[in-house]
């Protein structure tokens, strides 16, 4: 089913390093450091954190787009995050106002992981370090044809997303093309990046943001339990005991859903023996 809506977007937030918007079931978190190519710092990261975290809870909201603001206004390049801001990188990690460091991103990584929401990667330009990590760690990315580039540089500046951003990305793109990626540090375009299986689709640069929000709506034309059990089943083997957890608490609340607990409950609650009938056990 193809849908043509157009976005209608409503700031949801003030914010310094990101904007935040949502439009009909829709939320969209955009980086807006363009200067820096979108690189994040500690008060990036938690405004993210914060705006994930408010689409998570919005029951209004089924899918999240994480894209970026752009071009830069120094050069006009795009970028959809060039990773961590090596400006605030300190001796343990990234540097806040509070003077604490960080490694945060971490934390929005499992955000996007296990929120029961699809999350597109929409990328306008470069993905970079932690940025190519956050792309990967997405449900779906989709990247600009004509200025996409992804590159890992983590081994240029002694970084390594040891997780989603490396040994999940071999799941994505096979072993040897991983270790490529990481290893070699080059870059490759849409196209490229489309062949190897990191991208669901290459889309001209002036449609990308429409398209990603078409891509929105006919997800959220589906049923909200599907998509949500789907994501957290392809997520589990992955994840190990968290997957398992995240999987199970899920199927615990269907199970609450049920005559049969709300039979136990009740007979907890009226301090009597529960009574769950003689024809339950449902072959
Ligand atoms: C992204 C680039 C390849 C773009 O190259 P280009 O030539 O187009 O642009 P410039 O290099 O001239 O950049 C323009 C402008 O932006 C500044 N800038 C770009 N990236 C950053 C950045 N990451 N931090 C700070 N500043 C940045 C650049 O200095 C220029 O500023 P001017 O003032 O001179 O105009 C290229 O820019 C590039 O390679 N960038 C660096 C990419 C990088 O190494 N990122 C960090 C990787 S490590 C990481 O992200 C990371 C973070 C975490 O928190 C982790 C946590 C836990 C595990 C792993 C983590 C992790 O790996």
């Amino acid at each position: 089913m193809s849908v043509s809506a157009k976005a209608d977007w409503k700031s949801a937030g003030e914010f310094e390093d990101i904007t935040y918007k949502k439009s009909d079931g829709v939320a969209r978190i955009a980086f807006n450091r363009p200067e820096v190519r979108n690189a994040f710092r500690p008060k990036t990261t938690a405004e993210l954190y914060k705006a994930f975290y408010d689409a998570m809870e919005d029951r209004s909201i089924g899918v999240v787009l994480l894209s970026a603001e752009g071009p830069s206004p120094k050069d006009g390049v795009y970028a959809f995050c060039s990773g961590g801001d090596q400006r605030s990188r300190g001796h343990q990690g990234y540097v806040g106002e509070d003077g604490y460091h960080r490694l945060n991103i971490l934390e929005v990584q499992r955000l996007i992981r296990f929120m029961p929401k699809v999350v597109i990667a929409v990328v306008p330009g470069w993905a970079v370090g932690g940025g190519h990590s956050l792309h990967v760690v997405c449900d779906l990315s989709l990247a600009s044809k004509e200025h996409a580039v992804f590159k890992q540089t983590d081994a240029d500046v002694t970084s390594f997303d040891g997780g989603y951003g490396s040994a999940y990305l071999a799941k994505l793109v096979g072993q040897k093309r991983a270790r490529e990626i990481f290893f070699l540090g080059r870059n490759y375009s849409a196209d490229e990046a489309y062949e190897m299986g990191m991208v669901n689709a290459v889309i001209p640069h002036d449609e990308l943001e429409d398209t990603a929000y078409q891509w929105a709506q006919e997800i959220l034309a589906k049923s909200p339990t599907s998509i949500k059990m789907l994501k957290f089943a392809m997520n589990l083997t992955d994840d190990g005991m968290v997957g398992q957890q995240v999987f199970a608490g899920e199927a615990t609340r269907l199970a609450y859903m049920t005559d049969e607990a709300k039979e136990g409950r009740n007979a907890f609650l009226e301090k009597r023996k529960p009574d769950f009938g003689k024809d339950q056990w449902i072959p």
